[in-house]
């Protein structure tokens, strides 16, 4: 089997002395979408800032794309985490650029290339997530399903092997929600994207989670790990129950 897209070994997080989470150890494999869930608070968003080293690890060891990111030098790590695409939740595109803009920004960044290839690599972006007709208009000009999707183009912008999508669906209303899952779906079928999706959406989880793993926070750490589908038809574990279930726990 090739190596894991992800392998995350033991990793615990504390805030002051609180412990958020420990011993969370899972892989992921290339080109799967794989899920982090988990109710409110249960370190979802903090754990996709540890494996990409915004917030530090106080244990273990989160291997991307092969490379053991605390044990690389700042020339190292950022040419590793410009393999890495990532939309925040409150990830907002410049309300004073086009959506083409926006998407061009990290090209302009992080490469020599010259202002025509910039704007043809944006518009394909933009093509991709289904906004090729939008590319010349701002922000405030479009909803909030379409911002997710420039979001998505614009994390795509540099050819990521690996993405990371912080809620996608929050704030969306379910159709508009269902309809970016079947994006994600699309991409991660046409392009081999691996996907790595923070989300508590039920819907969202089980339309596109190949694997999942799930937090809590009593528990200071993962309580599930597999098909989310199996889960919700066969965990035993009453919190995994009552949240596939939609009970309260
Ligand atoms: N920089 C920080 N300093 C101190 N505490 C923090 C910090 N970041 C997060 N926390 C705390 O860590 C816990 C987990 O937060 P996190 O945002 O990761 O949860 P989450 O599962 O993503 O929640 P939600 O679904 O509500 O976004 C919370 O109690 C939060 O207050």
């Amino acid at each position: 089997m090739s190596e894991p897209v992800i392998r995350a070994e033991n990793l615990a997080v504390a805030f002051d002395g609180r412990t958020i989470f420990k011993d969370v150890t899972f892989e992921v494999r290339r080109g799967e979408i794989f899920v982090i869930l988990g109710g409110s608070g249960c370190g979802k968003s903090t754990l996709l800032k540890a494996l990409i080293g915004l917030v530090p690890l106080s244990a273990g060891h989160a291997f991307l794309l092969g490379e053991d990111l605390g044990a690389l030098d700042d020339t190292a790590r950022r040419a590793l985490l410009r393999r890495i695409g990532v939309m925040w939740q409150s990830g907002a595109l410049f309300g004073s650029m086009t959506l083409a803009e926006n998407v061009e920004l990290p090209l302009e960044e992080h490469t020599a290339l010259p202002r025509p290839a910039r704007e043809a690599l944006a518009r394909a972006k933009l093509g991709l997530v289904g906004l090729g007709d939008a590319s010349a208009r701002l922000p405030a000009e479009i909803s909030g399903g379409m911002a997710k999707r420039a979001g998505i183009a614009r994390a795509m912008a540099l050819d990521p092997p690996l993405l990371f999508l912080d809620e996608p669906s929050a704030g969306l209303d379910p159709i508009t929600s269902a309809g970016l899952d079947k994006l994600i779906r699309e991409i991660a079928r046409e392009t081999g994207t691996t996907f790595v999706v923070v989300t508590h959406e039920l819907q969202s989880i089980l339309a596109i989670g190949d694997r999942c793993i799930m937090l809590d926070k009593q528990a200071q750490g993962m309580i599930a790990e597999g098909d989310p589908k199996r889960l919700r038809d066969e965990s035993d574990h009453p919190t995994v129950r009552a949240f596939f279930r939609r009970e309260a726990a």
